[in-house]
């Protein structure tokens, strides 16, 4: 069973910091967490617990959503005695996401992520000794070698590309049956963003991107923690011709405006009814492939409707 710990801000309880933001003084208080190992263990006398089994979160059904009890103590029993106790189950993240509202998946999210990160860190990979964790669990410390070893980020572009009226999406064979996202790839050691993306859409598609322009970022934390950095794209006029990497992708394809626009409106799961086999499914809200699907479509109906 594993801990994870999220201590609230009072407000009350920081005087020095008064004269500053509210933003501010509690970003500078989970400083003083991380730094500061007294501090932290007593904040985490105050602080609510979130309970994790082999890295699956507990979770309560009510209705379609799943909601995350917040524990005020550690207990420690047997997996089905816990489950019982707090009525919830130990549930895959991945297979909640859809139930979960977006502040606490992206709490979840961290938890998982940082619970992984010590889970594959114990030992020093210079000295072989195992390394300790501070009392924050934000970092790892091998007494032996000195070495210090901070969670880490995979980065990963993930771009929209568009030839001005369609946009490229792509599925993988491991992607549930019609569903199809942003082309996405791991950053190569030494490249800027603006390399991976050019690297990213040519090895996938064959193609060459130009006019690329940030969008928006997000932790994912499936399979291992990633940094998607998302941008939009345009190919070079004329040069739409998909050649797909089968290594990669099962397939690609350019979509029209409305069938984006309608396959946006389709709500829920991802599982199709048999009437839509054949339609088009895309990546759920939770999923930055998703925003970058929307402001494609928000961006060009407006510029259509002011044409
Ligand atoms: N939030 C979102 O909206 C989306 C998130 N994603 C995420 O983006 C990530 C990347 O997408 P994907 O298309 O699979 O990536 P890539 O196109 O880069 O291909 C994945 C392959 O890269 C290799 N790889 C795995 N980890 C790393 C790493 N840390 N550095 C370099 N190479 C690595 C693996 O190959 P091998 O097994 O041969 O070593 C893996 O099969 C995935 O984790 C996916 O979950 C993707 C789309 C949407
Ligand atoms: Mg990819």
């Amino acid at each position: 069973m594993s801990l994870y710990c999220r201590t609230f801000f009072r407000r009350k309880s920081f005087g020095c910091y008064r004269l500053l933001s509210t933003y501010v003084t509690k970003a500078r208080y989970l400083f003083e967490l991380k730094e500061d190992e007294e501090a932290c263990r007593k904040a985490q006398q105050t602080g609510v617990f979130y309970l994790f089994h082999d890295l699956d979160p507990l979770l309560q059904a009510s209705g379609h959503r799943y909601l995350v009890p917040r524990l005020s103590r550690a207990a420690s029993l047997p997996k089905s005695e816990m489950e019982a106790e707090l009525g919830g189950s130990f549930i895959k993240l991945r297979q909640a996401l859809f139930q979960l509202n977006s502040v606490d998946s992206s709490l979840l999210f961290t938890a998982q992520a940082l619970l992984r990160w010590h889970d594959g860190h114990q030992f020093c990979s210079k000295s072989g000794q195992p390394t300790q964790k501070n009392m924050a669990g934000s970092k790892r410390v091998c007494p032996s070698s000195k070495i210090i070893y901070y969670p880490q980020m995979a980065p990963v572009v993930i771009t929209l590309v568009s030839d001005g009226a369609r946009c490229l999406l792509a599925r993988q064979s491991s992607f549930p049956k019609g569903l199809y996202s942003a082309l996405a790839g791991f950053c190569d050691i030494g490249e800027s963003v603006e390399e991976a993306v050019h690297r990213e859409v040519a090895e996938e598609v064959g193609l060459e991107v130009e006019n690329l322009q940030y969008s928006a970022s997000q932790h994912w934390p499936f399979p291992n923690s990633s940094l998607m950095i998302a941008c939009h794209a345009t190919v070079k006029p004329g040069h739409t011709e998909i050649q797909v990497n089968l290594k990669e992708l099962e397939a690609a394809a350019w979509f029209s405006l409305d069938e984006v626009t309608t396959a946006l409106r389709r709500k829920g799961s991802l599982a199709l009814q048999p009437s839509e086999a054949s339609s088009l499914l895309l990546p759920p809200k939770l999923a930055i492939a998703h925003h970058l699907i929307k402001k494609w479509v928000e961006t060009l109906s407006c510029s259509s409707l002011a044409a």
